[in-house]
């Protein structure tokens, strides 16, 4: 395997052995703590113009399998790992991480020592990073991540262009995809949901044309403020339809409402992130992946409830609106990868669908 250099803009440079694709690569570097789930991180879309780390040492050990993709096309920019297994071990393994990453053209380095890494980014916060060949001039590259700003179109770039249907023959559910996960389509399919699954900038009129008995907002890419259109969309569906919203979701419902996100210094990303329910007092471990928050103090004056929140550091994990049936969550429920416990919150949407189709809740 060909030598290639991991180089972040504050300076750092480490040096590992390449796989997956021998392309060079830019991207914000953020870190996993999942020890398993890789193939479902490397194709979530919401990762699209990251550089993911994964904090567990070995890496592909499984292998890739038909079954556990979470997008067709991944648009993660590149893989940071100690150990990238050659030899994978599983029943439903058909290739190895390097054969995938290679496939789908995404540029992978091995050999680094991932806790340093981590450390690095703990204490600078997520940081512009590029994995290129050993030729590259490491001052031209570090110059260039200073002075270069990062894509802000992710959500565009990972949304579907066509409206298209996955029918059931249960309640009509329209699903914004900003860079929808699998996972949230399967959560759907398998409740018998009729899905019609809408581009990122359909107008509130035509959702609401669409008849639907629910509205689900996907998570995505970026910082939610970049997505305007979606933000006026979301204020104009509020107390005509009910609506869920999932991590991007969740941030673009806080938006409408009057409420404020911020960049955190390093996110949530990993498997085992524990959630307490506010109303039960129940803790959830929940599967993570955001660099955006919703803001305590922006909620007052807002018609908004927190409902759940993270142990780890008090930040928001659910909202509700005081006046309309909506409500969402910072986490993945739909897991994929990680734990279920919180799948519920599907049924629980679907059962305030039901009811809104009774008639039994009203317009705010
Ligand atoms: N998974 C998501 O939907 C992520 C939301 C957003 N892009 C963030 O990083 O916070």
């Amino acid at each position: 395997m060909l030598k290639k250099q991991l180089i972040l803009e504050d300076g750092t440079i480490m040096v590992g052995k390449g796989f997956g694709s021998e392309d060079a690569t830019v991207g914000e570097v953020v870190f996993n703590t999942g020890m398993t789930g890789y193939q479902e991180t490397i194709t979530d879309p919401s990762y699209c113009g990251q550089i993911v780390t994964f904090t567990y040492p070995l890496i592909g050990n499984y292998g890739v399998n038909r079954d556990d993709f979470e997008s067709v096309n991944p648009v993660i920019k590149g893989v940071v790992v100690k150990e990238a297994a050659d030899y994978p071990v599983n029943w439903r393994s058909e290739m190895s991480i390097d054969e995938y990453l290679k496939k789908k053209n995404i540029p992978g380095i091995a050999g680094i020592d991932t806790r340093k890494l981590t450390r690095i980014i703990r204490s600078f916060g997520t940081l512009k990073g590029a994995i290129c060949s050993m030729e590259e001039d490491a001052e031209a590259v570090i110059k260039k991540l200073k002075a270069e700003a990062l894509p802000n179109d992710q959500v565009q770039q990972v949304s579907i262009r066509q409206a298209y249907p996955s029918p059931g023959r249960g309640h009509h559910i329209v699903l914004v995809d900003f860079g929808a996960k699998h996972g949230i389509l399967r959560e759907l399919n398998k409740r018998n949901c009729d899905v019609t699954v809408v581009p990122y900038n359909t107008t509130a009129e035509t959702i609401l044309a669409m008849r639907p008995d629910g509205v689900m907002l996907s998570n995505g890419p970026g910082d939610p403020k970049d997505v305007k259109e979606a933000i006026v969309m979301v204020q104009q569906l509020i107390g005509n339809t009910p609506f869920f919203g999932i991590c991007l979701g969740h941030q673009l419902f806080a938006l409408a409402c009057g409420a404020d996100t911020y960049k955190m210094k390093f996110g949530h990303r990993g498997s085992n992130h524990p959630v307490r329910d506010l109303k039960t007092g129940k803790v959830a471990l929940t599967s993570q992946n955001h660099g955006y928050a919703v803001s305590d103090e922006s909620l007052v004056n807002t018609p908004l409830i927190v409902t759940q929140r993270a142990l780890n550091d008090g930040t928001i994990e659910g909202l509700e609106h005081k006046n309309a049936p909506a409500f969402t969550v910072q986490y993945h429920p739909e897991a994929s990868p990680g734990p279920e416990d919180t799948n519920y919150l599907f049924d629980e949407f679907l059962k305030t669908v039901a009811k809104w189709k009774e008639g039994a809740l009203h317009h705010a």
